[in-house]
């Protein structure tokens, strides 16, 4: 090991030489590492890695030319997709390892410096990311300047970086903290060097009629869309975006006469029975959606091919910094309820298929005339309790998150019950699990046959970062042969259909433990009237981490690509993402990965 003038171990005989060129690594040199002590910096195409000088020195040879002495560390390493920020941060003083510093210095020594902004993952979480730094030291500026100058070529070629982002605020979100909240994570931002055109909202609708109002030529010139908000926040801009640009066919009207309901089930309280007609001739194209698959997002969902609803750029995302009410979405999609972490995902690129159910509304109320009117949404649509819940609580919006509470205890003593007629189609794959009977091994409320579980608990994979059925890649227009409609009819306390698991703080498993981010399935979640205290029941079993709400026989859970909704009564309030809808008729149907987010999924 040799040392130049600098005073820098070496592999090079040259005294001048900046850096060395190690085995297996492109660039080399001997830094400072504030808080540790002297390194051995590399790079390859994967990172950045570190040796501490002293594993590399005899036993006797334990000081630096500064002075420095530390105490042996492991090598360590940080990759480049960990790196959202490098910049040179000049002269000043650079620290020794904590207790261990000042042999024979009066004070600590001074160096030209550049920081290495990472991203670490919380030991006790690793959904929640924290932001850190590394700074390393040199007396020579150009050698910072050069590792800036690398690390920045590196960062600057990850494409899937965002550059430029419309950030819409609604300062009343949730607590009232949305500004607030923007103004904390604003700095990652701009370290990062990613632009900004922040829009703070002054009233409801805002951001939808910016979204719908610009052309995609000023589209184009971001790489997407942020909202600092809550979930019915986010749903705004989602429709802003999607409601003028997504050409796609309607799904199906209920009672299509070209797409009969090959069965039917009437449903009473506490008795469900139903039969399930054979197929017919697989080839026939018995559902609607199958008219015109090609426009069913025919790509894989993560793939990074042009979307066929011409967003600007392949690579247009979401992001969503969460301050709202529930944040059921970013939960979902990040595993955390933290805007650090949401503004890191951003930042450094990260990208997830989500699946979005596209509802249509064709009668507001029973006298109206067909007047079809679209709905887009991320998480979740609802009916019953569902509805009535955001019903009652817009009356006490004044209570910020706890209307939620207060209104669904009111909903929840009332007790009221709909009737209505569902049409849903089943995968072939599913329909059998959704029918066979079992026996209520569990107990799970009543004793009696469970027609509607759809799988064992143990048979479920729940959605994680890198999950293997979201990645599942579906090449060319979805295979809808084989689906069969079938029906629900009764009276219903809730109809419920999730388009992902909306895990929040109430309901820490979320409305269905097992649903994923990007998987083309719709879960509908029907609550058949039934006793009050098996009601609430259920809903214990919700509030619950590990609970089975599903596991109940007054429920029916069906894995579904499309349905129908008729309310047989005067009612028809739903509830989309948060947000009210009045529809005494309605269709829904699921797209694959119609949008992507600046999210990972959550870290197992
Ligand atoms: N400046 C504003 N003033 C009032 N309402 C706004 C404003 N900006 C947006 N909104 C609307 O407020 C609604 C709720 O927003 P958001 O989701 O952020 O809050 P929240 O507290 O989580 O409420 P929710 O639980 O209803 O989703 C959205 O429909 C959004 O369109």
């Amino acid at each position: 090991m040799e040392r130049n003038e600098n005073g820098l171990l070496g592999h090079n005989s040259d005294p001048n030489a900046s850096f060395i060129e190690a085995e297996g690594s492109i660039l080399s040199s001997d830094l400072f590492l504030d808080y540790v002590g002297e390194v051995i910096l590399s790079h390859d195409s994967a990172g950045l890695s570190w040796k501490f000088v002293e594993s590399l020195q005899n036993e006797e040879d334990k000081s630096s030319c500064l002075g420095m002495k530390f105490v042996p560390k492991n090598e360590t390493e940080v990759k480049f997709s960990d790196i959202y920020a490098v910049d040179l941060i000049g002269w000043g003083p650079v620290h020794a390892s904590a207790g261990k510093f000042n042999f024979g210095q009066s004070s600590e020594p001074e160096m030209y410096r550049f920081a290495v902004h990472v991203v670490l993952k919380s030991k006790n979480n690793p959904s929640l990311w924290i932001p850190s730094v590394y700074t390393f030291g040199h007396k020579n500026l150009e050698i910072c300047k050069t590792w800036v100058t690398q690390i920045n070529s590196y960062l600057d070629a990850v494409a899937k970086r965002p550059k430029s982002l419309m950030v819409f605020v609604h300062p009343k979100s949730g607590k009232g903290q949305g500004h607030n909240i923007w103004e904390a994570v604003a700095p990652l931002f701009s370290q990062a060097k990613v632009k900004t055109k922040v829009i703070v909202t002054e009233r409801a609708g805002q951001a939808r009629d910016v979204l719908t109002s610009i052309t995609n030529k000023e589209l184009s010139s971001f790489d997407g869309v942020v909202a600092v908000g809550g979930d019915g926040f986010f749903n705004e801009i989602l429709n802003g975006l999607l409601l003028s640009r997504h050409k796609a066919p309607y799904p199906p009207t209920p009672g299509d006469s070209k797409h009969p309901i090959e069965s039917e089930c009437n449903v009473s309280i506490h008795s469900a029975e139903r039969t399930v007609a054979e197929p017919r001739n697989s080839n026939e194209d018995q559902s609607p959606l199958l008219l015109d698959s090609e426009h069913i997002v025919p790509q894989s969902p993560n793939s990074e091919q042009e979307p066929s609803y011409g967003f600007p750029n392949k690579l247009f995302r979401f992001g969503i910094i969460p301050a709202g009410s529930t944040d059921a979405i970013v939960i979902c999609t990040t595993g955390a309820r933290d805007p650090v972490t949401s503004a890191l995902h951003i930042v450094l690129g990260k990208k997830v298929g989500l699946d979005i159910a596209q509802v249509v509304r064709w009668k507001k109320t029973r006298d109206s005339n067909v007047e079809p009117c679209l709905r887009y949404a991320a998480s979740f649509a609802g009916y019953g309790f569902y509805g009535d819940v955001i019903t009652e609580s817009e009356k006490y919006r004044w209570m910020g998150p706890k209307r939620y509470d207060y209104a669904g205890t009111k909903v929840f003593l009332q007790h009221r019950s709909y009737e209505a007629e569902v049409n849903y189609l089943v995968a072939e794959s599913e329909k059998e699990k959704s029918v066979s009977p079992e026996t209520d091994a569990e107990g799970g409320g009543g004793g009696g046959r469970k027609l509607w579980r759809l799988r064992k608990k143990s048979d479920r994979v729940s959605c994680r970062a890198n999950c293997t059925v979201c990645n599942d890649t579906v090449t060319g227009a979805p295979n809808l042969q084989g689906l069969k409609w079938l029906k629900s009819k009764g009276r219903f306390l809730s109809i419920g259909a999730a388009v992902i698991s909306c895990r929040n703080e109430k309901a820490p498993d979320g409305l269905v433990a097992d649903a994923h981010l990007c998987d083309g399935f719709l879960h509908l979640i029907l609550i058949k009237d039934c006793p009050h205290p098996l009601y609430l029941w259920h809903l214990i079993q919700l509030a619950r981490s590990g609970g089975t709400p599903l596991d109940f026989n007054f429920v029916e859970h069906h894995k579904t690509r499309a349905f129908t909704f008729k309310s047989l009564g005067k009612e028809g309030v739903w509830n989309v993402d948060g947000e009210l809808f009045i529809a005494h008729e309605l269709s829904a149907q699921v797209f694959r990965g119609l949008v992507s987010l600046f999210a990972t999924g959550p870290e197992a």
